[in-house]
């Protein structure tokens, strides 16, 4: 809730089926419909952050394509075309109705450093603060393929959780998730209520229904999965269904609605940050005894408990830490670098005795378990 009131931190993702027209560009029409509805929910005093696509929707047939192009040179150059057109749209609706609309273009890089993601949650927050309405967008037309976050539900997801949301109401062309991929299964049952991702749900969920779509319900599934780890309320629903969005922040839309995972059970910033953001450096496999004591009962790894490493990673760094059968049992921040890690390993059991008392009374243990597993994506 924004400073203790009743007014909520919403944030919207609408995909690109959802801003396009038949022929694949952006609709100006469906881009009114959604700024009319943010618009509705700003008037009433709730914030809202805006997690758009549609920049190479917008910019492929002013670039010369007559279709959506498939290669990632020609998509990024319809980004850049389209990216600043999409927003020229936003900021003259939103300004015709006493808004303003800010652009903000992420990389996956800009999150995975921990710096730079506290930084951009500090800039949206003077942001929305001030009454703007924050625009995001993947920096499509700079990011190379293994370092897109790819789709923008995940990427919707982070961002609700960075900026610490109430809500994150995800647009479709779909009415909400059903129990079956309603394309293949004619008897599929639109859910209301989802209190948790099972593999059921999993399995359920299948590729994009359109050309212009690039995540389908894989990644709106992945998302939801974030935002309920987060502590984040989250809603599916069809964007062109009339009042979606406002009915969505007073809980009376027709749709999905995905519960958080109970207080206390939840990730903090700092753990949402190492869970779906950090990129795992290495890798730290711990004997079957360590297993118990730092995943049930919470204490930190001690030296005599690793196995081995696999990587280059400095002190501070965050591992995934995997027991001897192979499993990953959860992510964590270490004490040492891998080199001395490796260098402990190499230690007799005598010395490895006393390194341990000195590490015990300094209380500098190789690595606590901060995120166990399995959470998220
Ligand atoms: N279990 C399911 N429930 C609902 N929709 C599903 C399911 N499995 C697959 N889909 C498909 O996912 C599509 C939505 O994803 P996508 O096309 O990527 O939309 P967007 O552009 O809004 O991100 C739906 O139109 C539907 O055809
Ligand atoms: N960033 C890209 C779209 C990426 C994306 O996730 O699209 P969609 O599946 O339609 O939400 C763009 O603006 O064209």
């Amino acid at each position: 809730m924004v400073n203790g009131t009743n007014k909520k931190r919403v944030v919207i993702k609408i995909g690109s089926s959802s801003l396009t027209s038949l022929h694949g560009e952006i609709s100006r029409r469906k881009l009114e419909k959604l700024v009319d509805e943010v618009v509705r929910i700003k008037d009433d005093g709730h914030e809202v952050l805006l997690v758009s696509s549609g920049a190479v929707a917008a910019g492929y047939r002013k670039l010369g394509c007559l279709t959506r192009p498939d290669s990632l040179p020609e998509k990024q150059a319809a980004a850049s075309v389209g990216q600043g057109l999409l927003m020229e749209s936003y900021s003259d609706l939103f300004l015709s109705h006493g808004y303003m609309g800010s652009q903000i273009l992420i990389t996956r890089s800009d999150f995975s450093d921990e710096d730079r993601y506290n930084n951009a949650r500090n800039t949206i927050n003077v942001l929305l603060d001030r009454g703007i309405i924050p625009i995001v967008n993947e920096n499509d037309t700079i990011t190379i393929d293994r370092l897109k976050f790819g789709d923008n539900d995940t990427l919707s997801a982070k961002v609700a959780g960075l900026v610490d949301a109430d809500e994150l109401i995800i647009l479709s062309d779909i009415d909400g998730l059903y129990d079956a991929d309603p394309r293949k299964d004619s008897n599929a049952k639109l859910l209301d209520t989802v209190h948790e991702i099972t593999p059921k749900i999993e399995a359920a969920a299948g590729d994009p229904g359109s050309d212009v779509g690039t995540g389908g319900m894989k990644s709106k599934i992945d998302a939801f999965k974030i935002a309920m780890a987060s502590g984040i309320t989250s809603f599916l629903g069809k964007a062109s269904t009339e009042s979606i969005v406002y009915d969505a922040v007073y809980r009376n839309a027709v749709g999905t609605y995905f519960e958080p995972t109970p207080e206390g059970e939840n990730l903090n910033q700092k753990k949402q940050w190492i869970a779906f953001n950090s990129g795992p450096e290495g890798e730290v496999t711990i004997d079957h005894a360590a297993r118990e004591t730092i995943v049930d009962q919470r204490e930190n790894l001690l030296p005599v408990n690793v196995h081995h490493v696999n990587g280059r990673f400095k002190k501070g760094a965050v591992v995934r830490i995997y027991d001897l059968t192979g499993e990953e049992v959860g992510l964590g921040v270490v004490n040492y670098s891998s080199k001395q890690l490796e260098q402990m390993i190499g230690l007799t059991e005598e010395e490895l005795a006393s390194y341990e008392m000195a590490a015990i009374e300094s209380k500098d243990l190789v690595c606590h378990l901060e995120v166990k597993l399995p959470v998220g994506v």
